[in-house]
């Protein structure tokens, strides 16, 4: 199986735990796509549900597919999120943002009762942090957020959009951080909050209930992670 047909596989096998009218998360992504298209399908077939969407590309998509979205103040409790990673480690940390929907996806993740990785075995890794650490900033001060990362072990620090700053949903700049292996996901996590200028990162840690592994040789993968 190529990447695109693990991804589809994925996120479609995701759409099956959807239930009639459940308030859902949907996530953003090439992997999220097809699940939200999935859904859209079902939709299209008389599922009645209400999703609160990850980013704007997100929110237009299941518009498009007539699935109904909320604002995330709009709601309480989502029963579940189905969302993308960039890197899931053994313990179902991730890192999130290669899109740059990490702020919204965070946020929509922490209001969920089960968060549903949808990813291909490529992205599954013993220790997090080959994938560059997406961090969003503030614009005004991302040279000094960058500066400040630098001194905290990281090799290289990129400004993301070339030769344009790439804007986020929410008006800010993504650094991509190349940490190398990450030793303490969570002290790290701590660490970059701490940094003025800071929004937040793409370190996704006890968020993730469950994630769906889409194999090459064709089968799919369930990890729950031990609470
Ligand atoms: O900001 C984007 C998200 O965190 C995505 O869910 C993540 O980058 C994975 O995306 P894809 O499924 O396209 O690899």
């Amino acid at each position: 199986m190529d990447a695109l047909t693990m991804k589809k596989a994925a996120g479609e096998f995701a759409a099956r735990y959807v239930e009639p009218h459940m308030l859902i998360g949907i996530g953003t992504g090439s992997t999220a796509y097809w699940f939200i298209q999935a859904l859209g399908e079902r939709v299209k077939q008389g599922l009645q549900i209400r999703a609160v969407a990850t980013s704007k590309e997100s929110a237009q998509l299941a518009s498009a597919l007539q699935i109904p979205i909320l604002e995330l103040n709009d709601v309480d409790e989502i029963v579940l999120t189905v969302d993308g990673a960039d890197e899931v480690d053994p313990q179902l940390r991730l890192i999130k943002g290669g899109g740059g929907a990490l702020l919204q996806e965070k946020m929509v993740a922490a209001a969920s009762r089960r968060l549903v990785i949808v990813a291909d075995e490529r992205k599954q890794v013993q220790q997090l942090g080959a994938f560059p650490l997406p961090v969003e900033v503030i614009p005004a001060g991302w040279k000094h957020v960058r500066r400040r990362i630098l001194e905290m072990n990281c090799s290289r620090v990129e400004l993301r959009g070339n030769p344009q700053p790439f804007v986020t949903d929410h008006g800010h700049y993504i650094l991509d951080c190349y940490f190398g292996k990450i030793e303490d996901a969570h002290a790290l996590n701590i660490s970059l909050h701490q940094i003025p200028g800071v929004v937040e990162t793409g370190l996704f840690l006890n968020l993730a209930t469950e994630a769906i592994i889409a194999r090459a040789d064709g089968s799919i993968q369930i990890i729950r992670r031990e609470s």
